[in-house]
Order: C-alpha cells, then structure tokens, then sequence
C-alpha cells in the first residue's frame, strides 16, 4: 500500500480481518516469470495458509520481490496465482491486499498522521483507525511530524501504517524491518502475530534468518526456484543447525550438487552474507 501502488486505492466496505479466509489465502502454480532475457522466477508452486505468518527468505536477486508483486498483481507472469480466491490483481483484491514495498512510499510534504489518514479514507477508515495504525507501528510522538523530516527507519513504519490503516485479508510486506533497532523489530513482530491471530494472512520477507523463526511457514527461494516450503522446525531439522542461517545455507548446498554438482560455492557467493551485511 503506498502512492506508487494506485491500483490499491478505492473506496468501498473493507472487510474486517478478523473474519478469516478459510484454507489456503493464496496458491501459486507452475509460476514462471520472464524479466528480460532472464527467467527470474521459474515453474514455483506453494500455497500461504490464512491467518499465519509465512516467511519468503532468500539472498538478493533471489526473486523474492518479484514474488511479491507477483501476488500483489503488478508483475506479470505465466502460471497460476489465486489470491483470496481470486486471480492476483482482480479489482475485488484492491480492498483485500495490502503491499507495502522496500522503499517507503509516503508524501514528504504530509504529517505522518496525514498520509495514514489520506490511505485510511481510500478505504473509509476515520479518525481511530488512524490513530491505531500509527500506534501499531510506534509512531505516536512522531504523529504531528512531516515525513520529510523522520529517519529511514521511520519512514517504513509510516509506508506499514498506511497499509494496516486498511486492515487488509493479506498483508505483502516487502523486508519491513530493513533499519529497525532490535526493539523495534520485536515490536513489529509481536504487531505481525497479533495480525495473523485476528486472522490476517502476512507474508514477509527478510533477509535476516533469525526473523525466520517468528514464522509460522517459510519459503526458501535460492535463484528464482523454489528450494523449501517448511517450518522454522523443519528447517533446523533438514539442515542440522538450529542456526536457521547455517541451516538454509547447507539446504542450498545440498541442492547444488544435487543440480549438478556444483562446487559448494554456496556459503559465500549465494549473496546471503554480503545481504546480512547492508
Ligand atoms: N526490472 C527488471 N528487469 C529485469 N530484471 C530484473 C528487474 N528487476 C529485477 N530483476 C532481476 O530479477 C531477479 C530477482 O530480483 P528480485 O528483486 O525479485 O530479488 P530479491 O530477492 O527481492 O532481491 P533483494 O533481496 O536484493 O531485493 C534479479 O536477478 C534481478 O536482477
């Protein structure tokens, strides 16, 4: 949800998330997408439970935003994608999706009380709406600050509280806790779990493997292929560290030599450390 996703915008009732989708919230099949002369998405099947948190982990270029916006309706591709019951960017999903992208999206000009308040009336949301968004995301003391004034971290929580202020079926957000202090990030963990347990399905992605654990599913993306769809458990368990990171990368190891015997490169040149380091 932001200005540079107007297909979000609308008016119109928005259903309450805490009337849960039954099943699966969406299921992606055969999904392949072509950018360019690159295939960076290819042949992907998984389905995201309703009213959990599902993680999309992988290094950079892994194809995880692509997945996103592929879900969000903005991407196109072949394949199947069925969101909420309904092919990803049906105009009924415009008031069920919230898409809260990598780089905060909010007007400059405006407080933060005004951008959460000119999203929250695309979706006739009024005053206590508001005010919950921006508590959600710890942005009280800021409420009456332009955003041009506040720090990178900040901004993104703006850019989320413009999406919750909706509160969507399905919450995409794009590595929400990029530049967020260690309290911060567990704030917004426990706001996340509070979300799936009133029934809004999130999925979340991060590059930071210890957010792994706060998931309920994960899905492990490794050069536009899906590796994995699994618990935090599971993965300690297929990859015999309960170090989630050392985890994936033995998983990313074991597919390379089963896809041909790749020397393990993995460890280094899956991008997955240079990423931890930004
Ligand atoms: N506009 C584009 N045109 C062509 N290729 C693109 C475009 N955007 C991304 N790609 C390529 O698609 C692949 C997947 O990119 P994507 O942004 O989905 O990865 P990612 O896992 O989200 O990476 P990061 O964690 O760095 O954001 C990369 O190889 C990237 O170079």
């Amino acid at each position: 949800m932001s200005p540079s996703t107007p297909g979000f915008a609308g008016s119109g009732p928005v259903p309450d998330s805490s009337n849960p989708v039954a099943g699966a919230a969406v299921s992606v099949s055969g999904l392949t997408v072509r950018r360019g002369r690159d295939t960076v998405l290819q042949n992907v099947d998984f389905s995201i439970p309703a009213g959990r948190i599902t993680g999309l982990l992988g290094p950079s270029g892994s194809g995880k935003t692509t997945l996103m916006r592929t879900i969000v309706g903005v991407q196109a591709a072949s394949g199947a994608v069925q969101v909420l019951g309904r092919p990803a960017g049906h105009p009924m999903l415009r008031h069920l999706v919230g898409y809260v992208t990598q780089s905060p999206s909010v007007y400059p000009d405006l407080t933060v009380e005004a951008n959460v308040r000119y999203f929250g009336a695309m979706h006739r949301k009024g005053k206590p709406d508001v005010a919950e968004a921006i508590a959600a995301v710890g942005l009280v003391p800021q409420a009456r600050q332009k955003a041009a004034d506040l720090s990178g971290g900040q901004l993104s929580r703006v850019s989320l509280a413009c999406a919750l202020v909706a509160r969507p079926q399905l919450l995409v957000l794009d590595e929400p806790t990029v530049g967020l202090d260690p309290v911060l990030r567990a704030d917004l963990w426990n706001r996340f779990r509070s979300l799936a347990e009133a029934g809004t399905t999130l999925l979340v992605s991060s590059h930071v493997m210890e957010e792994a654990s706060h998931c309920h599913s994960l899905l492990l993306l490794r050069g536009g292929k899906l590796l994995a769809q699994l618990t935090p458990s599971e993965l300690a368990e297929r990859g015999r560290s309960n170090d989630l990171e050392q985890a994936f990368l033995t998983i990313i190891t074991e597919q390379e030599d089963h896809d041909g015997g790749i020397p393990a490169r993995s460890a280094h040149s899956a991008g997955w450390h240079d990423r931890r380091m930004r």
